[in-house]
């Protein structure tokens, strides 16, 4: 019988990477296509191998630094096929080389999967040989392994990679027990008995932790510890998670009572235990594999302190694997990343040449809109078009750059959709970012994640960007520039996963923005539509409706529940067409009553912040990115006049700022922006929202009451759990000194969320 695949294709890599540190690199990759091509003949799965190294072959440089001992060994690359191209495997293929108790799990109960992704049949094709121990040699070190050990891992969003990498993290953590066990047992010798294998077993697992992972946000760490106990289930492991604006007392606790067979962490609050609970130091450091899901956001430059003190502690390769995980990788991490992994890595990348790491099959669209007036008026027709479309299981997720803006949009669009939208008062609001408690964070995300309104709507920051996972989303909608091309491929990645082919992402900038489009998105498959286009189409659908709503929903019964099924007539109340034309009135209503200026000015302060350094990217000058954040104010939040800014503040935050400044300071009458108001510009004119913020602001409210998860206008409020609740800080108080230092306010330049703090620098504007 054949050799398996995996086997021989290590054994290629092996020969490969020999002939790689013996020859010439051109040399060397022809003998290995020839070694490749051979095994490929009688094995096809290989022939991806063969490509990639006859890419190789074309692209090699004929003088190369082929004697220079100095250059790392290039990794060994695989390019893994698409699904589309060929069958996929089923895990019962795995069977012999994964324990049965995990392939129960993945099989049988509880998650009852049949066939193995691209990015899983990849790496799980290279079990068991990947995560053999290594052995101990008598001087201490560890015998060189026999096939790389180090993985970098690309893959695109919503293909299954945590599994890919959980499988091989329980494997391996299976394997290290059962030698520890039998050296106690050779250690013993005759006198082994049951009773010391026991204690060879839980003495091993309380000292020695088995993988160590780390993710930017605390929602996609839940998430994976969630994912490893499922996986883990039959094998009786505890997973252990150090996260940020959580009770590090019960997380001490648990840990203290329990074995510790994988760890997930965000950064910020692993490093802060790790620095003052030596229990904890102790088999944190004999973790022997290290994960590192959204790599490159935990390379970027805002986690890299945290990862590097981690990473100190830990044994070093070959006795430590490292895997690292992301849909996008970009050169520049990869060299990061080298830095990270043993030089003798394997690269599997599942997004072949110049592919999209996006879906193919997610439609994308754009908006450049002609005024910030648009703004809300755009989103409200986005969100009306979506529930017309999916009618009964409409789930959408709004991204915005900064917190306040989120705050903002939450509260217009809560308080608008009852008047505005096709289903009303049944539509539900949720909202998320960092300025929310741990417990709040997590209760939203756990009920969007498991919402079946059939009509819902989640306003989020860059904290559910990348990584989460919300079975069923139908459309992601980004307002304003993502921080980078990278974050637009995370975001739109949440719509469309496990190879759903339903979903929708659209895209909406001010007119100032729409240099990013050419800048960062111009490989993007991105479609133009104007707000006027969509207008007219949005009200020929709700026209559609209104003219027989019964035959509508009939039409799109199948996408109803059960539950739904029943109540399809009031699916959609009254005329659609109707009250989406009133939508510019509503939307005056709702900033008059329901918005402070204050917070508006806030927002203003935080736009102001996030695209300060992205002249750049949008191809503009700041003065342009100035101009269009004041008009935005103006005509988007319904101030009286733009807001003023002085010069020292514009100096301060890096306009080229004496010009602007005056010019600013000729022009407004507005409120001043370095902590104080403009005394001599007299009382403010009065506008069309003068008496503004009359019923309290929902945002003031939200800040007092920790507003937050799934509010819709039709449930009385204090029956709604988690509207009322009091912001709550963590009972061992340090909630706040811990959310300093905890990851998802560390982020940088494409970490996500901005919060003020840039580049190291906290800022003196909001966020
Ligand atoms: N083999 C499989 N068959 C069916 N569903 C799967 C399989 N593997 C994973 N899934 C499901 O696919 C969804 C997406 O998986 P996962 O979150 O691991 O994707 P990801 O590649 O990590 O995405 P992202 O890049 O956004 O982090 C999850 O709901 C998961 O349970």
């Amino acid at each position: 019988m054949a050799a398996p695949f995996t086997t021989n294709g290590l054994r290629a890599l092996r020969i490969s990477r020999a002939t790689q540190r013996i020859c010439r690199p051109r040399l060397a990759v022809c003998i290995s296509s020839v070694l490749v091509r051979q095994l490929s003949t009688s094995l096809p799965r290989f022939t991806s191998v063969a490509t990639a190294i006859d890419t190789a072959i074309a692209t090699q440089p004929v003088s190369s630094h082929a004697d220079d001992a100095s250059q790392p060994v290039p990794p060994s690359e695989v390019v893994a096929e698409e699904p589309a191209k060929k069958e996929p495997k089923p895990f019962s293929s795995l069977i012999g080389k994964v324990s049965k108790e995990t392939l129960e799990a993945i099989t049988v109960r509880p998650m009852r999967h049949t066939h193995m992704t691209t990015v899983q049949e990849a790496v799980l094709s290279m079990l068991p040989e990947l995560i053999d121990p290594l052995k101990k040699q008598d001087d201490g070190s560890f015998e060189e392994p026999s096939v790389p050990r180090d993985l970098m891992v690309r893959a695109k969003t919503g293909t299954g990679k945590t599994l890919a990498f959980l499988v091989p993290a329980i494997e391996s953590r299976v394997k290290a027990i059962e030698e520890a066990v039998s050296n106690a047992k050779a250690l013993a010798g005759k006198a082994a008995d049951r009773r010391l294998v026991l204690d060879a077993s839980r003495n091993f697992v309380k000292s020695h932790v088995g993988a160590l992972i780390l993710s930017p946000t605390r929602e996609l760490a839940k998430q994976i510890a969630v994912e490893a106990e499922r996986l883990s289930t039959h094998h009786g492991f505890k997973v252990h998670q150090f996260l940020g604006g959580e009770s590090k007392n019960q997380q001490l606790r648990e840990w203290k009572y329990n074995r510790r067979d994988i760890v997930v962490a965000t950064t910020g609050r692993l490093r802060d235990l790790m620095d003052s609970q030596p229990e904890l130091l102790r088999p944190i450091k004999e973790a022997k594999l290290l994960i590192l899901d959204e790599a490159d956001t935990m390379l970027d430059i805002g986690f890299r302190p945290d990862i590097e003190y981690i990473t100190a502690q830990l044994p070093r390769a070959p006795e430590r694997q490292t895997f690292i995980f992301s849909a996008t990788i970009s050169k520049a991490v990869q060299q990061i990343a080298r830095q990270t992994l043993s030089k003798n890595h394997v690269y599997i990348n599942t997004v072949l040449g110049t592919d999209s790491p996006v879906h193919a099959h997610i439609p994308q669209y754009h908006t450049v809109l002609s005024s910030a007036k648009d703004q809300l008026p755009h989103v409200l027709r986005l969100l009306a078009h979506d529930q017309l479309t999916n009618p009964g299981r409409s789930k959408v997720m709004i991204f915005l750059p900064t917190t306040k803006l989120t705050q903002l949009y939450s509260t217009l669009i809560r308080e608008l959709a009852r008047a505005v939208l096709p289903a009303g008062r049944n539509t539900v609001i949720y909202e998320l970012h960092s300025k929310r408690s741990m417990e709040s964070r997590t209760r939203t995300s756990d009920k969007f994640r498991h919402d079946e309104s059939g009509a819902c709507v989640l306003i989020t920051s860059d904290v559910s960007a990348r990584g989460v996972d919300y079975p069923g989303v139908t459309r992601v909608i980004q307002l304003g520039i993502p921080a980078s091309s990278d974050q637009y491929v995370h975001r739109i990645g949440r719509t469309g996963r496990q190879g759903s082919t339903q979903g929708r992402a659209d895209l909406v900038l001010l007119p100032w923005e729409h240099g990013f489009i050419r800048d960062q998105l111009s490989k993007i498959p991105l479609k133009p539509v104007t707000s006027h286009d969509f207008e007219k189409h949005v009200h020929e659908i709700a026209e559609k409706h209104d003219d027989d709503p019964k035959s509508f929903v009939e039409a799109h019964k199948s996408n109803l529940s059960g539950r739904r099924q029943r109540h399809r007539d009031t699916l959609f109340a009254g005329r659609v067409a109707e009250r989406l034309k009133g939508v510019n009135e509503e939307i005056d209503e709702v900033l008059s009553s329901a918005v402070e200026e204050e917070d508006v000015h806030d927002t203003f302060a935080s736009l102001l912040g996030y695209y300060v350094s992205k002249d750049e990217e949008l191809r503009t000058s700041r003065d342009t990115i100035l101009e269009g954040l004041r008009e935005w104010a103006v005509h988007a939040g319904g101030l009286p006049e733009a807001p003023y800014i002085s010069e020292t503040f514009l100096n301060k935050i890096g306009f080229p700022s004496e010009r602007a400044g005056k010019k600013m300071a000729q022009r407004s009458g507005g409120r001043f922006f370095d902590g104080h108001r403009d005394k001599d510009r007299g009382a403010p004119k009065q506008n069309r929202w003068s008496g503004r913020g009359s019923k309290q602001s929902k945002m003031q409210r939200s800040r007092n009451e920790g507003e937050d998860d799934g509010y819709s206008s039709r449930r009385p409020r204090d029956r709604d759990s988690g509207y009322s609740y009091p912001e709550r800080r963590d009972r061992d108080g340090g909630s706040y000194r811990d959310r300093d230092r905890d990851s998802d306010h560390r982020r940088s330049k494409d970490g996500g969320e901005y919060d003020g703090e840039r580049r190291g620098r906290r800022s003196s504007w909001p966020n």
